[in-house]
Formats: C-alpha cells, structure tokens, sequence
C-alpha cells in the first residue's frame, strides 16, 4: 500500500542543511496496524505528513497504492488523499462554528458525495459512536475524548483505507485513551482500516502490530509484535 525508498527531508537555512529525515525506506501492507515512535524531533510527524501527502520529501520515491505520489500532479494528488486517507490530530482540529454533525459532514462536501448519502453517513457515525444526542452541540461544548470521537467520525465518514493519526490521545486522559486506541484496533481488525500513528505511549504502540523507532530521521528498529 505504501513504499517510501530513501526518502530525505531537509530544510536549508543559510545554506546550511538540516536533516529531518535521511534515508528512510520502508513497506507498510494493507491491514497494518503501526506505530511510529522516537523522541521529540526524530522526525515522526514529519514522516507521518509524508505518507499523508501534507509535506513533501526532498527526495526520495514514494508510491502510495501504486501511484508514484511525487510525480503525480496537485490535482491528481489531492483526489487520492481525499479518496483513501483520513487524518486524525491530537488537536482535533474540528472546526469551532460547525455543529458535530456539520463537522463530520465537512469532508463529504468536499468529496462532492451527494446530499442524501452524506446524511446517511453522517447518521451511522453518530450513531455508531453514540453521538445522536451531541449533533447539535459545537466543539466546544464536548469534552476532549468527545472531540476526538467527532475527529475520528469526521475520518472514517469519507471511508478511508487507511487512518494516519498524530498523537490522537495526546491529550487525553488515560481511561478516553483507551477507549480511542479499542476503537482503533476495531476498525483495524474488523474493518481492515490500515492504521499508522505516532505515539509516545508503550501502551499505545501495544495495540499496533508493528512499530517504528525513528531516532534523529533514521529507522533504527522496525519491530513486528
Ligand atoms: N518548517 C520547518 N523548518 C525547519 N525545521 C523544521 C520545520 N518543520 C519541522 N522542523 C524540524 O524538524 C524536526 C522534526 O520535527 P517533527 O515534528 O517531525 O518531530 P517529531 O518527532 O514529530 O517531534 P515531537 O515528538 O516533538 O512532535 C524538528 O527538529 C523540527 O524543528
């Protein structure tokens, strides 16, 4: 599903470089469950930003289901980020002045999905996620696990293949942490959702099958569980 060859990323600053990442190279299959993990500056959600599409290597070869992502234009790029990856924060990221609903909503527009599919959608997500009686509420009337329920809503409603989320817990308390990463090996052993996040939490990469240690931008371990 995702093929990264010797993908660097600098940024130069008075001629200077400054290696975020160098030479990373790796294979993650479809029905994966990882997590990438390092300290603070190794260049996780750098990498993560890769794989998303969000950022671009410096060099390096990436092919995301075949498709040779550094070549391919914005527009052709856009619609394969749009049609197979769901991006979850640690922020959330919801927009404020939408109501629950409006924002799981949000991604199917720009999908074009039509309007009474997109109320289909929107529907089985909060019930799933036992939000009915939220839909009208705004973000900031959700606690933090709440927001990253909707988060995780917002992602699944445009049904991706794959899940990239960046600390999704980080701001959460331990017990809303679990139950995000329970619904994460969920979606990845029932509905064969491919799941790759950065984490800080053992207990989180736990859940996963596979983890990535990156110390300053080079995989050091690449370890199956
Ligand atoms: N636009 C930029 N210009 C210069 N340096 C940058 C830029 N963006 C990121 N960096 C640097 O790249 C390095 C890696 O950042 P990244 O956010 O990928 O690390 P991380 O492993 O996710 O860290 P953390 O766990 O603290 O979130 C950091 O040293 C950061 O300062």
């Amino acid at each position: 599903m995702i093929a990264l060859k010797d993908i660097e990323k600098y940024y130069a600053s008075k001629g200077v470089k400054s290696y975020i990442l160098r030479h990373v190279s790796t294979v993650i299959n479809q029905g994966e469950f990882v997590s990438i993990m390092g300290p603070s500056g190794a260049g996780k959600s750098t990498l993560l930003n890769i794989i998303g599409m969000l950022e671009e290597p410096t060099y390096g070869e990436y092919k995301f289901m075949d498709e040779d992502v550094i070549s391919l234009s914005e527009r052709k790029r856009i619609e394969l980020y749009r049609n197979h990856i769901g991006f979850v924060f640690q922020a959330y990221h919801l927009i404020d002045e939408m109501t629950v609903a409006e924002n799981i909503e949000a991604p199917l527009l720009y999908k074009k999905v039509g309007g009474s599919e997109r109320k289909s959608r929107v529907a089985d997500m909060l019930d799933r996620f036992n939000m009915v009686g939220k839909k009208d509420l705004f973000p900031s009337q959700l606690s933090g696990g709440q927001q990253q329920l909707v988060g995780i809503a917002r992602a699944l409603a445009a049904q991706p293949s794959i899940i990239l989320a960046d600390e999704p817990t980080g701001n959460l308390q331990s017990a809303q942490a679990l139950q995000i990463m329970e619904l994460f090996k969920k979606l990845n052993k029932e509905d064969g959702i491919t799941i790759i996040q950065v984490t800080h939490s053992e207990v989180n990469a736990a859940y996963g099958s596979r983890i990535l240690h990156l110390l300053d931008g080079v995989i050091k371990e690449d370890v199956r569980l």
